[in-house]
């Protein structure tokens, strides 16, 4: 199982997760989030454990020269994409590092056209639709029905996302078959204020959900087929 704790704004929460064993850790690249942190934030966040996880960097639509403005201050090792598969393409072209592209889904009908929109990128980050009037693609703490990633077995690695929370994540790693998941509202107190508890209890509760796939058993993961690089 692979963890990864989105929306890292502080400090104390980055510690706890990358302590607690967190695989990627978040940086949320988008003004209009409660999440949001500047490029020098975040990196002044990552000096707290130089040499921790990949960091995964999340933008909306970007433009390529606001990607290659983050950089110049904050190393990212990932993308995380909300837009076309050709732009998740452009991004990986010219930054040469991996790029997870985000899809939101609400049947299984849809997930052929959420591998197609991967082919040739790094993993799929699968979430629920955003909800009516909501003014962000993703990071609204709601869940998508897990069975009807039952038995996926995409060409590409996913996560799923959305909504996710310590007390539901064993539920959904059962339904889904997940072998990687992401969190963000469900280990917060309120939108953008982390909870140290809660990001423990979520990484504790993934890894005892699949006690057999952990970070440190990447020869089995890997041989899933679900390994995300
Ligand atoms: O977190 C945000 O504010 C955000 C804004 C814009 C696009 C995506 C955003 N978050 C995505 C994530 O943090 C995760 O991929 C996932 O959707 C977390 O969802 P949730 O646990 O329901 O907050």
């Amino acid at each position: 199982m692979r963890v990864k704790i989105c929306g890292m704004n502080d400090a104390a929460a980055y510690e706890t997760a990358v302590d607690a064993g967190a695989d990627y850790v978040g940086f949320v690249f988008f003004p209009r989030s409660p999440r949001f942190v500047t490029p020098a934030q975040a990196a002044a966040i990552r000096a707290v454990r130089p040499g921790s996880p990949p960091a995964v960097g999340l933008f909306v639509k970007p433009e390529l020269d606001q990607i290659a403005a983050v950089l110049e201050t904050m190393p990212l090792d990932i993308f995380q994409i909300y837009g076309t598969p050709e732009l998740a393409q452009a991004i990986r072209a010219r930054f040469g590092r991996p790029v997870w592209l985000a899809r939101g889904v609400s049947s299984r009908g849809e997930l052929p056209a959420a591998e197609d929109a991967g082919q040739g990128l790094d993993a799929l980050m699968i979430e629920s639709k955003p909800p009516p009037g909501a003014d962000r693609p993703g990071g609204n703490a709601t869940a998508l029905d897990w069975s009807i990633l039952a038995g996926w077995t995409p060409a590409l690695p996913w996560l799923l996302a959305g909504g996710l929370t310590p007390e539901n994540v064993a539920e959904a790693i059962a339904a889904s078959g997940a072998m990687a998941v992401d969190v963000s509202s469900g280990v917060e107190s309120s939108p953008g204020v982390k909870d140290l508890t809660r990001i423990r209890n979520f990484i504790t509760a993934s890894r005892n959900a699949a006690p057999g796939l952990s970070a440190s058993t990447d020869a089995e993961y890997e041989s899933t087929g679900q390994g995300v690089s």
